[in-house]
């Protein structure tokens, strides 16, 4: 496992919602903390079908073309009954050619659980996989996760992409309801940050 030494990482990321997470995460650790825009890095194309191998290219992909080491979070979200779908795809479902509709994206998923008359509730889990890659090659890979159901209608307007249809296990707010240092505390993306902080960081 290799330490992360310097004192600035790149975020190989173009989300904003994520990158305003990511910079909350990482603040505690005084990493001076830039983004792929911040050095006009293009987005690549995420080409493969698993979290890890999309999380690989991103963070590759900005390590080389900042110099510096580089933290990409590929996620999604993984409805139980539509056999894990959209997952990897979470983006591409709410791409309409003119950027994304997460609400458009939502309902798709709604309607197909209604479709389908899935039990309720409707089983599903957050996924992050994040890696920390350097200029010279070498990558550090964390995955984290957090269950919960899928609820409609959509409540709350804090978050981004799926949160306002995402209720955690043991919670009554969903993501898009809770207060941010809240979700920061339980998310998939906290769970793999823990990982990452023990094993690069701390
Ligand atoms: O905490 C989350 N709360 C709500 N929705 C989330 C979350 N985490 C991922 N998601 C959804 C939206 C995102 O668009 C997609 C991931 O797709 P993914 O390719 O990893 O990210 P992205 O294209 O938005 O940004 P980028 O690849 O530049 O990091 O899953
Ligand atoms: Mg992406």
């Amino acid at each position: 496992m290799r330490r992360f030494e310097g004192d600035k990482l790149v975020i190989a990321s173009h989300n904003a919602g994520k990158i305003r997470e990511i910079r909350a995460l990482l603040e505690p650790f005084g990493v001076e903390v830039a983004s792929a825009a911040d050095f006009g890095l293009d987005e690549p194309e995420e080409t493969e079908d698993s979290f890890a191998g999309n999380a690989r290219i991103k963070a590759h992909h900005a390590a080389k073309g900042s110099g510096l080491p580089a933290l990409s979070d590929d996620s999604g979200i993984t409805v139980d009954a539509l056999d894990g779908a959209p997952g990897v795809h979470t983006a591409d479902w709410a791409e309409t050619g003119n950027g994304r509709d997460f609400p458009m994206a939502m309902e798709k998923v709604w309607t197909l659980l209604e479709e389908r008359d899935a039990p309720t509730p409707r089983r599903a889990a957050f996924n992050c996989t994040l890696c920390l890659a350097w200029p010279d090659g070498h990558d550090e890979m964390f995955e984290g996760k957090v269950r919960g159901q899928v609820v409609w209608p959509m409540r709350g307007d804090q978050g981004f992409g799926f949160d306002p249809v995402f209720l955690p296990d043991g919670e009554t707010e969903t993501f898009g309801e809770m207060d941010p240092a809240r979700k920061h505390a339980m998310s998939h993306r906290a769970d793999a940050f823990r990982k990452l902080v023990h094993a690069c960081f701390a």
